[in-house]
């Protein structure tokens, strides 16, 4: 299998260090090798071998933050286009008013015949319905794991073992950022110093006011509403607060009062509306996910049989996240065996 990866931030670096210790186990269980054959960055740089990158090389100047220079490529080659890939990986900023410019790479790679992995929300929250559409039609796949809960297995967990079950409510940490700088400030820590550390260790959007206005969040509510309900909820429709404004005498008000501040995403079937809302909670310490502390994120879902479960782990960083790209790619490459 011959990938092209556009977008070479934390996520794509820590799926290719994934790919680099697991290719000779991929070739012993499932007789597949696995090459990156194409890379393109706006801002570090583009590679391309037909033969398979040298993935060492790669890493080196990633983390040297050299530019990645490489006369067989030009700059506006559209990573889609090369005719030896078989599956895109993309992994730019989410942006949630448009999708793009992921939207348009995602479209183009899709309907040129190429499978697509993608840790993006934007385009998944906006667009899902004609993106999913268009992969049938084009007989390839579309994976999007990572853009909930990052590596932490969600949506198999909700389309194969609550398959034949009735999900009536999920709630959520969806946003690992707004967790982390709400359980350091609990510690003593400003908002800013939070912020400034989630952002040096990856875990925060491009643009942080995603992540603390609640715009993340809510894209994830949205991708949950379409996966677990089959519902267009649109993002306009969904209630949305942020921690902005939550200052660290709130934080110690309700520690005070034996409770987490908590952003917590939600859907709720009521009759036949669904109701989706993005939302700080002071939440009472004996609820469990007032207990889920830093980057970690869960999900509590109600459902008919179960009543309720939880799905609980990290929720963003680089190999966490790449983990997911690792593992919607094998998802992939075990499909296609069949
Ligand atoms: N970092 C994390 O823990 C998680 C990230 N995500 C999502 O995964 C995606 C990637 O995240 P990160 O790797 O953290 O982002 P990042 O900001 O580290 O990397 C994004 C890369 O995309 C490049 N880029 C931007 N526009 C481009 C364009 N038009 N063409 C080619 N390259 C372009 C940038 O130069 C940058 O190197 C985002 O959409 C993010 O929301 C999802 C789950 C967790
Ligand atoms: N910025 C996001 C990354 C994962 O989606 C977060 O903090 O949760």
């Amino acid at each position: 299998m011959n990938i092209g990866i556009i977008g070479l931030g934390t996520v794509t670096q820590g799926f290719i260090e994934i790919l680099q210790e697991k290719n000779i186990w991929l070739q012993e269980k499932y007789e597949q090798k696995i090459k990156i054959v194409v890379v393109k960055d706006i801002q570090k740089g583009n590679m391309y071998n037909p033969n398979g990158i040298d993935l060492n090389k790669l890493l080196e100047k990633l983390n040297n933050k050299e530019l990645i220079t490489d006369a067989s490529i030009s700059e506006d080659t559209d990573v889609s286009s090369v005719e030896e890939v078989d599956l895109i990986v993309e992994a730019t900023y989410s942006d949630y008013t448009t999708g793009d410019p992921a939207y348009t790479f995602i479209k183009k790679a899709l309907s040129r015949g190429k499978h697509v992995v993608t840790t993006n929300k934007g385009p998944i929250a906006l667009h899902f319905n004609e993106l999913n559409k268009l992969a049938k039609e084009s007989n390839v796949f579309l994976q999007y794991e990572g853009t909930v809960l990052s590596g932490t297995p969600t949506f198999s967990l909700i389309e194969e073992c609550l398959a034949g079950d009735e999900i009536l409510k999920i709630r959520g940490i969806l946003n690992g950022t707004s967790n982390y700088i709400l359980s350091k400030m609990s510690e003593g820590d400003s908002f800013d110093s939070a912020l400034r550390t989630v952002q040096d260790k990856g875990y925060a959007e491009a643009d942080p006011t995603n992540d603390v206005k609640g715009y993340d969040a809510r894209g994830k509510i949205a991708i949950l509403s379409h996966k677990v309900f089959g519902v267009d909820l649109g993002l306009d429709s969904i209630l949305t607060k942020g921690i902005d404004s939550i200052s660290i005498e709130e934080v110690n008000a309700a520690k005070k009062a034996g409770k987490n501040i908590r952003l917590v995403g939600s859907l709720e079937k009521k009759g036949d509306f669904l109701e989706g809302k993005v939302a700080p909670e002071p939440l009472s310490t004996t609820d469990a996910l007032s207990n889920i502390d830093g980057v970690t994120n869960a999900i509590e879902i109600t459902t008919k049989y179960l009543g309720k479960l939880m799905i609980t782990g990290p929720g963003a960083g680089k190999l966490e996240t790449g983990y997911s790209v690792f593992s919607d790619v094998l998802s992939i490459l075990k499909k296609e065996k069949l």
